[in-house]
């Protein structure tokens, strides 16, 4: 969700008012998505690195995350939306993260739409969590079985399989575990770049780069990505097939 400030700037405002019209488009898109049937939308609120930002500035999408939330958990009152926060919560104060895990216990049910919200996220972050929960977990594994793990080969020498660690578990474990790979990727601002937002679920998606500044987004640049998503319809669904 790129050009906030951009779009501050240019409209003369003061930068949070960036923020303020940005978090609008995004619960504007929500609806959009949810109206036209898409069936899973992530989108990228905060990265770990943006906690280098200004106080001042990180408290303001602080503070637009729990207004994102009031309004979400009247949303889910009348809409079978699932809402999910992906990313390290640890690193939310404990009233958002309090806040995070109410809307999603809230909604875990639902599956019509899903609505993914990555904050305090980084996929390389996501990447090195999934790595050590899956070591964790064959660690366990190992100790519950009553398996002294001395050496990790089996009668044949071979490695065990039990105690390696396979992508199906590296992919279960991570944050981003909530919601499928990405058919599109959109990114805003006239940016040509992932900015270590999912590049792990990305490998066969399209990526969709607009100039427009992210509270400028509307329905009609979603459309148009959506039928340029439709134009390579097969090679997406070929690859897609292939993972399965
Ligand atoms: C759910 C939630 C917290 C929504 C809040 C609003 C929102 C869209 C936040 C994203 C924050 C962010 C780092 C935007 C990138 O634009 P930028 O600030 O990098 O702008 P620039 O590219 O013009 O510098």
């Amino acid at each position: 969700m790129d050009g906030n400030r951009r779009y501050a700037k240019r409209k003369l405002l003061e930068e949070g008012a960036g923020h303020n019209a940005g978090a609008m488009a995004l619960l504007n898109l929500i609806i959009y998505c949810y109206e036209l049937g898409v069936k899973y939308i992530t989108a990228y609120a905060f990265s770990i690195d943006n906690f280098q930002r200004k106080p001042s500035e990180v408290q303001k999408i602080m503070d637009l995350l729990k207004e994102c939330m009031i309004v979400l958990a009247k949303i889910v009152k009348h809409h079978p939306i699932k809402v999910n926060f992906a990313g390290n919560l640890e690193l939310l104060n404990a009233e958002l993260r309090d806040e995070a895990r109410k809307l999603m216990g809230a909604t875990a049910e639902y599956s019509k739409f899903v609505v993914t919200i990555c904050v305090c996220y980084c996929c390389t972050d996501d990447i090195v969590h999934s790595v050590e929960e899956s070591c964790r977990e064959k660690r366990y594994y190992h100790s519950y079985i009553g398996d002294s793990h001395d050496d990790d080969k089996d009668h044949d020498g071979k490695d065990d399989e039990r105690y390696m660690i396979k992508l199906v578990d590296i992919e279960k474990n991570m944050y981003m575990a909530v919601t499928p790979d990405p058919d599109v990727l959109i990114r805003t601002g006239d940016k040509h770049r992932l900015s270590n937002f999912l590049q792990w679920q990305t490998c066969h998606s399209l990526l969709a780069s607009l100039s427009t500044d992210w509270p400028e987004i509307g329905v009609w640049h979603l459309v148009k990505v959506v039928l340029d998503f439709q134009q390579n319809y097969d090679y997406f669904i070929r690859k897609r097939l292939q993972r399965l």
